[in-house]
């Protein structure tokens, strides 16, 4: 990293600093001593060969895996002993590659219920929505491309459009660290460029951490790359940067991208 992150975390503008974290699995260290921070707003793709140490990496941010070493601060305060459900009130929401929509409910159902601060689904059923929650609702519909879809059972949506729901449910949740895991898995061509669109649009209002695979994809989000390799932190830059790198097409891109 540039900049020694003592001095990194006092910046106003930075939200989330991974410190140095091990994550030891009896033995095995898939993250070793590694370091990424992140800025408020921003976008951030991390990428790297499969077993890398990506998906341990958003587990250990929203405490689903725990640190043996180093340190998690997030918002200025350290997040790493947190229970999970502390974190995701503090502000981060994670996306898994699997859609998690409520498939017998509306789509606007499943964006109502992600939207309601105290995430008790039973009483969110029985709320009436402010006007203000509609407004915010429905311009997450517009954002995620399902204005027209919204009376429409997300059991019946087609995949691209379950995963558009799904970040715009992370979207809902005002989270200012949102984390997608692959969100492009199972998608052609033109729903992967509309979900970079969508994404690159998230930015200001939240920061965006993205693990993904595919380069057309990376490419069009064109958010600043972190390469992991083995746990470890092996390189940071534009996507340009990235893909003329000798050690990332050592290690990634090479075989990738033939
Ligand atoms: N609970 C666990 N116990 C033991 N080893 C684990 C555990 N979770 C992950 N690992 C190992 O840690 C390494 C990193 O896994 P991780 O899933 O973070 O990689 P990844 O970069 O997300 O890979 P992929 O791109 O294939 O999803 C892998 O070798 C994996 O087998």
């Amino acid at each position: 990293m540039p900049q020694a992150l003592h001095e990194q975390l006092t910046e106003p503008n930075l939200l989330l600093a991974v410190d140095g974290v091990t994550v030891d699995f009896d033995g095995f260290k898939a993250l070793n001593g590694f370091s990424l921070t992140i800025d408020k707003g921003s976008l951030r793709v991390v990428i790297g060969p499969n077993g890398a140490g990506k998906s341990t990496l958003c587990d250990t941010i929203i405490g689903r895996v725990r640190a043996t070493n180093g340190r998690v601060v997030f918002k200025g305060e350290e997040i790493t002993y947190l229970p999970e459900f502390e974190i995701v009130r503090r502000g981060v929401c994670r996306k898994f590659q699997t859609p998690g929509v409520l498939p017998t409910l509306t789509v606007l159902d499943n964006l109502m219920i992600a939207g309601q601060k105290d995430r008790s689904w039973r009483r969110s059923f029985g709320l009436r929505q402010a006007p203000e929650e509609k407004e915010k609702i429905e311009k997450i519909l517009e954002t995620v491309g399902l204005t027209d879809r919204s009376h429409i059972l997300a059991g019946e949506l087609a995949h691209g459009e379950k995963q558009w729901l799904e970040i715009g449910m992370v979207v809902a949740t005002d989270a200012e660290l949102l984390l997608l895991d692959e969100p492009t898995a199972g998608m052609g061509p033109k729903e992967t460029s509309k979900t970079a669109d969508l994404i690159r649009g998230l930015g200001g209002q939240h920061a965006v951490l993205v693990i993904d695979h595919d380069m057309s994809f990376i490419e069009q989000l064109n958010g600043r790359v972190t390469v992991m390799h083995q746990g470890q932190f092996l390189k940071e830059g534009s996507v340009a940067e990235i893909r003329k790198d000798p050690d990332v097409a050592a290690v990634y891109l090479g075989r990738a991208a033939d």
